[in-house]
């Protein structure tokens, strides 16, 4: 089964099909990305280049416009997509776990967002990407490092009412083994309204 179809199939079980919907993907350079984006579109895994300029790149599945923003040093990039965000429906957040000299500098940017207003109650899914490689982060750590471990809202269903509750969640995965980000998508699918 194909990636796209099954991406197709949740937004239409879910009626998310003719939703319109920005959902933005942040992180560090090298981050994934670009990958995902790719994997997302066509299921195709091709290595790719840093992201030059411009630094966003868009997909659209449907009416939904997936659009990535490289963060991390980009001053150029950061301005572009604060004028971009201030309609967005979901943010998804990718860390590279492996690289655990850049947790800090991944959690100041995580953190920045997350106190952003123009963020506010906006659902975040950070996904820890590329667990494929020996000696990555797990998610116990990639919590504690980027300061979420009591700030996750769970992982089931909750309740939309509830709307004092940011939903944020930490899934992990690897893009080139096409593992984790589906359960990831799920998760954030349902607090797009
Ligand atoms: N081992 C492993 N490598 C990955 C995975 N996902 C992405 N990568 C690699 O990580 C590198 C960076 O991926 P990109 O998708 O270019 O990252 P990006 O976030 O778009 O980075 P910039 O465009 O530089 O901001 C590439 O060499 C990818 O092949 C993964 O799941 N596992
Ligand atoms: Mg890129």
């Amino acid at each position: 089964m194909f990636l796209v179809d099954w991406f197709y199939g949740i937004l239409v079980t879910l009626g998310l099909w003719q939703k319109e919907a920005k959902i933005l993907f942040l992180g560090l350079d090298n981050a994934g990305k670009t990958t995902l984006l790719h994997m997302l579109k066509d299921e195709k895994l091709v290595q790719h280049q840093p992201t030059q300029f411009p630094t966003s790149e868009e997909l659209c599945i449907g009416k939904i416009k997936f659009k990535a923003f490289d963060l991390g040093g980009h001053q150029i990039a950061r301005r572009v997509w604060k004028d971009y965000y201030t309609k967005v429906d979901a943010v998804i957040y990718l860390v590279d776990s492996y690289d655990k000299e850049r947790f800090p500098e991944a959690k100041r940017e995580l953190d920045a967002l997350l106190s952003d207003e123009a963020l506010a109650n906006v659902p975040f899914l950070i996904l820890g990407n590329k667990i494929d490689i020996p000696y990555a982060a797990s998610e116990d750590e990639l919590q504690y490092y980027m300061g979420l471990t009591n700030f996750t809202s769970g992982k089931g269903k909750v309740n939309l009412d509830d709307s004092n509750i940011r939903p944020l969640e930490v899934f992990m995965c690897s893009i080139v083994r096409k593992m984790g980000y589906g359960e990831g998508f799920t998760w954030l699918s349902q607090y797009i309204k």
